[in-house]
């Protein structure tokens, strides 16, 4: 390989090209665009590795919760048991000495490198028998990119979240996971009544923890009655709930109202976990000492009387010694500012602390004489993690749960079919101003070839017949779940020239989002977007909505951080593997290769969506699709980003912008370095 001068690298950096995101990067782009600009210098040809790259797990930023969580270092986020393999990406594309390749270019993002992109099937989907939709054409070589074709591993989702048995999902995940989803409902409610409000149309709702587990039963298969002793998978010592009904989510704590939780047994009841009410200056004075705690039980009218359920079973527990969860509950009145922002007059803490047993227990009188009660002393069970209560509920971090600096109930105001809501628990920033547009923007694309539509009546399907099947090497691209099998150079939608109905199976992202989806202030990467719901994999998730200008436009532009860049890799015989004999075009055409034609850039920063805010990782949830359906002009295809893993509720979704360390530079030609923020095990360290 002959490397270029630094001079010449300079000077062609300089003439040529700002910074954009990553398509450009990629083999093909470079292939496509360069070769012939390539040839008129002598400096021979650079391979330049690309990223390889995973897309088994991903990110799970869930910087809204850290200060929630104590003594864990919240690396309960990162999902470190993902089994996927990753397979390398071939590094030289093409790197054929006679064929030179530039690194011309600055930062522009990563069409190309999604199908370029190389991966095998995380082992938790080998695993599972994959159930296909129907056979595919005999390939040379097995497509490693098939992202969707398992409809088991969508459907034993919730008992991988419940049982925590593949390796994606371990308990913590699943119990952070719930506990998200719950507290996004509750977020939710409590916005959508400050809007309310702010409106002057406000009402008291009623209580919105209420409304929030309703909610929360209704979309999961919650059962309060699934009760552990002792541990809960996925709980830790030290977290802190700010609602009763979280406790009920993780499961620490399945009684809505009552202190005590108990399973009914014939030969008897058996505590499971107790909720005792603290005074933080009574802990100060005890110097923060938790071994032994003292919890009184129901009243009864007389010493004799008769002992409700819950006594029962803390007298059981004594008797068996079985271990009993306890958490501390403090109360905080709130200042007058915090009540008009909770609409409550005080903040409950709940901090789990532990398993105790009863060590003993003894009747009282109450003050008044009337009543009696049991006090029930509990010991702690010996070497569990030590805790500092005090520090924890000094720590002010806990208020962002309830109080988020900025809450919106929808960035797009209604042009969505899905309100995109947005918070910031970091600071009190705002998203910067954009014109939120739903349908791409341009002037470029002025006389769009019109797309040839197919004439089927009786649905497209897998034959020769439907000219739009044709198009995609003689299969549906999609499952008749709507989801996409696999990552392909170019997918080809039926469109509006198409004799098809909407509810064809060729027709999906054109029906725009349908998942909740939320900005949110991440600690290290600005703006981020999450789920609020679970995403199966292979589902469409949203169009990268933006300005469609030409590429020196985008060399003109100031402003680089939301350039995508778009190309057609439709001609690359290699990319289609298997089905390049299925595709008419790719036999004939082979003279319309679109070497050194005109490209494109999307520039979301003026005109876009919320797509504009999805941040890069290196481990992906997300990959762009490039596909047309209402043109044909295959040089400007859309950007459609489908999940290509299952994601969870809350967690942040993230693309691969395929940057390359040392090939994005300043206006001056100087090599531009960016920090990898994504904190993922693959992370290289570097966006660029
Ligand atoms: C398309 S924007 C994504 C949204 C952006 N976070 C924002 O607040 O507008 C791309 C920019 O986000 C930041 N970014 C995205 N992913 C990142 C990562 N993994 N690590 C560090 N910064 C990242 C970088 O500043 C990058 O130039």
């Amino acid at each position: 390989m002959v490397e270029f001068s630094e001079n010449l690298k300079k000077e062609v950096v300089c003439k040529k090209r700002k910074v954009l995101a990553p398509w450009r990067f990629q083999e093909g782009y470079e292939r496509w665009l360069n070769r012939n600009k390539a040839k008129k210098l002598d400096n021979g040809g650079k391979c330049h590795a690309t990223n390889g790259g995973s897309l088994d797990s991903h990110s799970k930023n869930g910087e809204v919760l850290e200060p929630n969580y104590v003594n864990q270092g919240f690396d309960g986020m990162a999902n470190n048991e993902g089994n996927a393999k990753r397979a390398k990406g071939s590094g030289c594309f093409g790197g054929n000495p006679d064929k030179p390749q530039i690194i011309l270019y600055k930062a522009v993002v990563p069409w190309r490198f999604q199908v370029g992109y190389k991966r095998q099937f995380s082992e938790e989907h080998n695993l599972r028998r994959r159930v296909f939709i129907r056979p595919y054409p005999q390939r040379k070589y097995p497509s490693s990119v098939r992202v969707s074709a398992s409809c088991e591993f969508a459907a034993s989702q919730e008992l991988s979240r419940q049982q925590g048995s593949l390796s994606k999902c371990s308990p913590r995940d699943s119990v952070l996971s719930s506990l998200h989803e719950f507290q996004s409902i509750y977020r939710e409610l409590l916005g959508e009544e400050e809007a309310q409000w702010a409106h002057g149309s406000g009402t008291s709702s009623g209580r919105r923890d209420y409304l929030a587990i309703k909610k929360f039963k209704e979309r999961n298969s919650y059962d309060d009655a699934k009760k552990f002793i002792g541990e809960v998978p996925g709980t830790r010592i030290g977290d802190v709930f700010h609602l009763r009904f979280e406790l009920c989510v993780v499961g620490l704590h399945r009684q809505q109202v009552l202190s005590v939780d108990f399973i009914k047994r014939e030969e008897g009841n058996i505590n499971t976990s107790v909720v005792s009410y603290g005074d933080l200056t009574e802990l100060k004075r005890k110097k923060n000492k938790i071994d032994i705690v003292e919890f009184s039980g129901a009243p009864l009218v007389a010493p004799n009387g008769t002992l409700d359920g819950s006594t029962l079973a803390l007298l059981r527990s004594w008797e068996t010694k079985t271990p009993i969860r306890f958490i501390y509950a403090f109360t905080r009145y709130l200042s007058s500012i915090e009540q008009l922002k909770v609409k409550a007059k005080k903040l409950n803490t709940y901090i789990y602390c532990g398993l105790y047993t009863v060590e003993k227990y003894w009747q009282k009188r109450s003050d008044d004489g009337n009543t009696y009660f049991f006090v029930f002393r509990l010991q702690r069970v010996a070497g569990q993690a030590g805790l500092d209560i005090v520090a924890i509920l000094e720590s002010r971090k806990l208020d962002s749960f309830l109080f988020p600096a900025v809450y919106m109930e929808d960035l797009s105001f209604g042009k969505e079919k899905v309100p995109v809501s947005v918070v910031n628990f970091i600071n009190s920033e705002r998203p910067p101003f954009f014109k939120y547009i739903t349908c791409l923007r341009t002037h470029v694309l002025r006389d769009p070839t019109p797309p040839v539509g197919c004439g089927c009546t009786n649905g497209c399907s897998d034959s020769l017949k439907c000219a739009c099947t044709v198009k995609n090497g003689g299969e549906l691209p999609f499952n008749d779940k709507g989801h996409i099998v696999e990552a392909k150079p170019l997918v080809f939608e039926c469109g509006p020239s198409c004799k098809c109905p909407p509810t064809c199976h060729n027709r999906v992202s054109q029906h725009g989002m349908k998942f909740r989806l939320q900005v949110f202030k991440t600690k290290k990467m600005g703006w981020g977007v999450r789920a609020l719901e679970f995403i199966p994999s292979g589902s469409f998730v949203c169009e990268y909505v933006a300005e469609l200008i030409s590429d020196e436009e985008a060399q003109r532009r100031t402003n680089d951080e939301y350039l995508f860049s778009i190309g057609s890799n439709y001609y690359d015989e290699e990319l289609w593997e298997g089905l390049k004999s299925f595709i008419p075009a790719l036999q004939r055409d082979k003279s319309l290769k679109l070497e050194d034609d005109e490209v494109f850039t999307m520039d979301a920063s003026e005109f876009g969506n919320f797509s504009r805010f999805i941040n890069h990782s290196c481990m992906p949830n997300l990959y762009a699709q490039n596909l047309l359906y209402d043109h044909d002009d295959k040089r400007m295809p859309r950007i459609m980003f489908f999940a290509c893993e299952n994601i969870q509720p809350m967690e942040e979704l993230a693309y691969h912008y395929n940057y390359s360390v040392g090939q994005v530079h300043d206006a001056n030609g100087n090599v531009k370095k960016k920090q990898c923020f994504c904190g993922t095990k693959e992370c290289t360290g570097w966006l660029y």
